[in-house]
């Protein structure tokens, strides 16, 4: 680890090397030592930004992205967020096709950052010419000299994790890591930390979080792509309604799925118990764990640590938002 001990060049040399925490709380009841892996704390606050800047710097190898060139993605927020960034510090402008589910903050925020951004509707087929998926492709073809950065489906999305996030956890728990549990949405975060893990010790027990709506656990369990499964939720950032090839399905042994309610109330008790100020999907990586936990996933050996892949502060008009959650009939 190498971060912070110096003076660094520029902030994006503050991406990776984040620090991981004991629960010392939210996890008492469950059998087991709990350490969490703390996103937020990359200088655009979230895990993207590991794959933002590698996918964007192999880029730059191949000669694909050259100076005044445009990044084009599709993003609930925090890539986009990581490739504004990116764009500012290196000279790249960038055009984001986001899901009009992200909170007003993110939006507000990917345009503070420079980046035009196109709200698309979240309710629609993947290949409807309306969703985010066609939206972000349309603009690529359009736009000259741009890259489409294509998170769902590109390798080097579980690439970045798989050289940054694994061996930092491996180094971290000394391995002793014995379970992983990741928020599953395109996949490359438990596919690439999950294959460098078990490449170190098999044994290790790598546990997907879904979303009640989403297609991903299903599929893995039956190898249908079943769209009766997709309905409309709340988290974002987690599951999908299709399959990305950025997810490697044969690294992960099982998934669960949680609820936008359990979740929401399990992100402000680790903001409010452990002084954690964390996103959606650390509620429902809590969550899936106290699930797990029920199905005696874990013992009193268990090292299991759970990956939280953001910062409050983007969700504070929608979970820590009392009307937002009275709205939602959460309270
Ligand atoms: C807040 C949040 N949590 C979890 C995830 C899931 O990570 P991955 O796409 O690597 O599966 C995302 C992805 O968009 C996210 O934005």
């Amino acid at each position: 680890m190498t971060r912070n001990q110096g003076i660094s060049n520029t902030i994006l040399d503050l991406v990776g090397e984040t620090p991981m925490v004991k629960l010392q709380r939210v996890t008492k009841k469950l059998k087991g030592r709990y350490y969490a892996k703390l996103e937020a704390f990359n200088p655009g606050l979230s895990q993207k930004d590991r794959i933002a800047l590698h996918i964007v710097e192999n880029a730059e190898k191949k000669g694909i992205l050259k100076k005044g060139a445009t990044i084009v993605e599709t993003t609930s927020g925090n890539t986009g967020y990581s490739l504004a960034m990116i764009g500012l510090v290196k000279g790249y402008k960038c055009i984001l096709a986001v899901s009009d589910k992200s909170s007003q903050d993110k939006i507000d925020l990917l345009q503070t950052m420079g980046a035009e951004v196109h709200v698309c509707p979240a309710n629609v087929p993947a290949a409807d010419p309306r969703s985010y998926y066609e939206v972000a492709k349309s603009i690529h073809k359009k736009t000259p000299n741009s890259v489409y950065i294509n998170q769902y489906f590109n390798e080097l999305n579980i690439d970045a994790h798989y050289r940054t996030t694994g061996p930092e956890i491996w180094e971290q728990t000394k391995g002793k890591i014995t379970h992983l549990i990741v928020a599953s949405g395109t996949g490359g975060t438990i596919s690439g930390t999950g294959k460098y893990l078990k490449e170190q010790n098999p044994n290790v027990k790598v546990l997907g979080v879904d979303a009640i709506g989403s297609v991903l656990k299903k599929y893995h369990e039956t190898g249908q792509l079943d769209l009766n499964e997709v309905a409309p939720y709340k988290i974002e950032g987690l599951g999908k309604n299709l399959i990305p090839t950025a997810t490697n399905f044969d690294v992960i042994d099982i998934y669960e799925k949680v609820s936008d309610k359990e979740a929401a109330f399990a992100a402000r008790e680790i903001t409010n118990k452990e002084g954690i100020f964390c996103g959606y999907t650390c509620g429902a990586v809590l969550q899936a764990a106290r699930q797990y936990e029920k199905q005696d996933y874990f013992n009193e050996d268990s090292v299991v640590v759970l990956i939280f892949p953001d910062h409050g502060s983007r969700y504070m008009n929608k979970i820590y938002n009392d009307s937002w959650m009275k709205e939602q009939g959460f309270i």
